[in-house]
């Protein structure tokens, strides 16, 4: 094999020695026949790599299984000098490759389906990165107008605020004006537009609970809720 740049080439998983008495674990972890590791360098290059799971050589695999209990059995190749295709992909996904997914835990996507969030490419100017530079710069995101935003706002007038320069928002409590970050929202702004005039919490948390909005949208707390009436 020839020898690689770094040692970032591959990311392993590591696949843990079935328990003693786990039998299930045991026999999906030998459904596996073999494993091969295919370098396929182009002009010099690793362009890809390929894992082939094959248990089509089952019949002379006990004696291997029991030399190599609960590890796996790598072939390396090195496919250097054959003339392939770069974009050539071989993979033999094994007739039991959803239980063998389930033990390794790591590819058991295959009975889940993640909620759909369509992928929007930022405008140039328009990174994550460009927002936090903006909100460090900025002097009124909010749009305050020297008004505190320890203020209370009543839904009402969150309400009225729908107008390009001024979209509000309620978010966990808060309110924002979103009209800052509308592009810079990597959902798109046509999805953030639902928010406006709106409580948009439920939504939010639909597509990304995990996001750190607090953080992200803070020089655009405009004040918190007034749920009284
Ligand atoms: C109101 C404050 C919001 C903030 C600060 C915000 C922020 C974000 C951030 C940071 C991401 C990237 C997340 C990631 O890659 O894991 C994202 C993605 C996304 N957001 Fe929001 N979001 C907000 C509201 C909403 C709302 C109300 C909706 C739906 C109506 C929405 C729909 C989406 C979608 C579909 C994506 C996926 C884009 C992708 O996969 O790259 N977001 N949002």
């Amino acid at each position: 094999m020839t020898e690689m740049d770094s040692d970032n080439d591959f990311t392993f998983c590591q696949v843990g020695l079935p328990e003693k008495d786990d039998k299930e674990a045991k026999d999906l972890a030998y459904d596996i026949g073999d494993i091969t590791l295919r370098d396929e360098l182009t002009n010099g290059a690793v362009s890809r790599t390929n894992v082939i799971w094959d248990d089509n050589l089952s019949n002379d695999i006990t004696s291997r299984k029991q030399a190599t209990v609960g590890s796996l059995h790598f072939n390396v190749t090195d496919m250097s000098s054959a003339k392939q295709s770069s974009t050539q992909s071989t993979e033999k996904v094994p007739k039991d490759a959803e239980k063998v997914a389930k033990v390794s835990g790591k590819q058991g996507t295959a009975g889940r389906r993640p909620a759909t969030r369509t992928k929007v490419p930022f405008e140039k100017g328009y990174s994550q990165m460009d927002w936090l530079k903006l909100t460090r710069t900025h002097p009124d995101l909010a749009g305050l107008k020297g008004q505190s935003n320890k203020r209370l706002i009543p839904m009402s007038e969150v309400k009225e605020h729908q107008t390009e320069g001024s979209m509000w928002t309620v978010l966990k409590g808060r309110v924002y004006n979103l009209s800052p970050y509308m592009k810079f929202h990597p959902g798109g702004a046509d999805i953030l537009m639902k928010a406006v005039g709106r409580d948009c919490t439920s939504l939010f948390n639909k597509y990304h609970a995990w996001v750190n909005a607090e953080f992200l949208l803070e020089k655009c707390l405009v004040g918190t809720l007034d749920n009284s009436h």
